[in-house]
């Protein structure tokens, strides 16, 4: 049975409506994207899972029990860093842990094991704004995934990177990804990135949001630090292909 399920979902916001019928699934330690156009309302299903929006029409299920509660399963990666400027680097990736009731001390005992891993060992005690922009994206990172919870959720978390730093972090990630296996649903407009990370695509047409197809990516790992194979492509090809018949392009 899946690990995240979502069944039928709809949503209007305002009048608009913005999810239609939306069904997907995702398996424990699969990595799994949703891959639309800007505006098709990817973000929206995140505010559904996190409970930032209730639910109105369909089911959504998170091993196996109703969505309803179950929220404290998803660690949530916004799309910019959303470090806070004023706390350090280490105070900052507790603060999930604290959330969650955690005492900082032992907050950032689950925390300084990571930080040689993630890069950041030197930093700890540094600023935000004294990091570069990856090492910014490699700390909230740190900081969803140490909440230890069950199904990651991205949120186009290279999107704000240059070209060079974003490839950087995409290999990065996959090594990180390929050793832990965390359950992740990541959401993007970024077809090579898709096909580079998943193991099964979602494509979303211009809102109301449709899934309009469903892609699994059998490549072997790992995909980046090595130039594209031709399989890798194809599939790319597709997808936009998919993407540009929706646009009418
Ligand atoms: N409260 C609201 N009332 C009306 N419309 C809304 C509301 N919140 C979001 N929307 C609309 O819902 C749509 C989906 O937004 P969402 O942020 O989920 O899109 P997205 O696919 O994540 O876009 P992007 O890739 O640009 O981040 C957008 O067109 C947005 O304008």
């Amino acid at each position: 049975m899946s690990f995240l399920s979502l069944h039928d979902v709809d949503l209007s916001l305002g009048g608009t409506r913005i999810l239609d019928a939306i069904s997907l699934h995702v398996d424990k330690g699969e990595f799994v994207s949703i891959l639309g156009p800007s505006g098709a309302g990817k973000s929206t299903i995140f505010r559904l899972l996190t409970g930032a929006v209730p639910l109105q029409g369909g089911t959504i299920t998170c091993a196996g029990q109703p969505l309803h509660g179950q929220e404290a399963s998803f660690a949530f990666m916004p799309q910019r860093d959303a470090l806070l400027p004023w706390r350090r680097i280490i105070d900052n990736l507790t603060l999930g842990l604290e959330v969650q009731g955690i005492p900082r001390k032992d907050a950032r005992a689950r925390v300084t094991p990571l930080l040689a891993d993630f890069g950041l060992e030197a930093f700890s005690t540094h600023y935000p704004a004294q990091l570069s922009g990856g090492m910014r994206q490699r700390a909230a990172l740190l900081r969803t995934v140490v909440q230890g919870r069950a199904v990651q959720l991205l949120d186009e978390p290279f999107g704000a990177l240059d070209a060079l730093t974003r490839l950087q972090m995409q290999a990065w990630f996959e090594d990180r990804w390929r050793t832990s296996r965390w359950t992740t649903l990541l959401v993007t407009h970024d077809v090579r990135e898709a096909v580079a990370l998943s193991d099964r695509i979602y494509v979303l047409s211009p809102r109301p949001a449709r899934v309009i197809a469903e892609m699994s990516v059998p490549l072997p790992r790992p995909r980046l630090g090595r130039p594209p194979c031709a399989a890798a492509h194809a599939i790319e090809a597709q997808l936009l292909e998919t993407l540009l018949q929706q646009t009418g392009n």
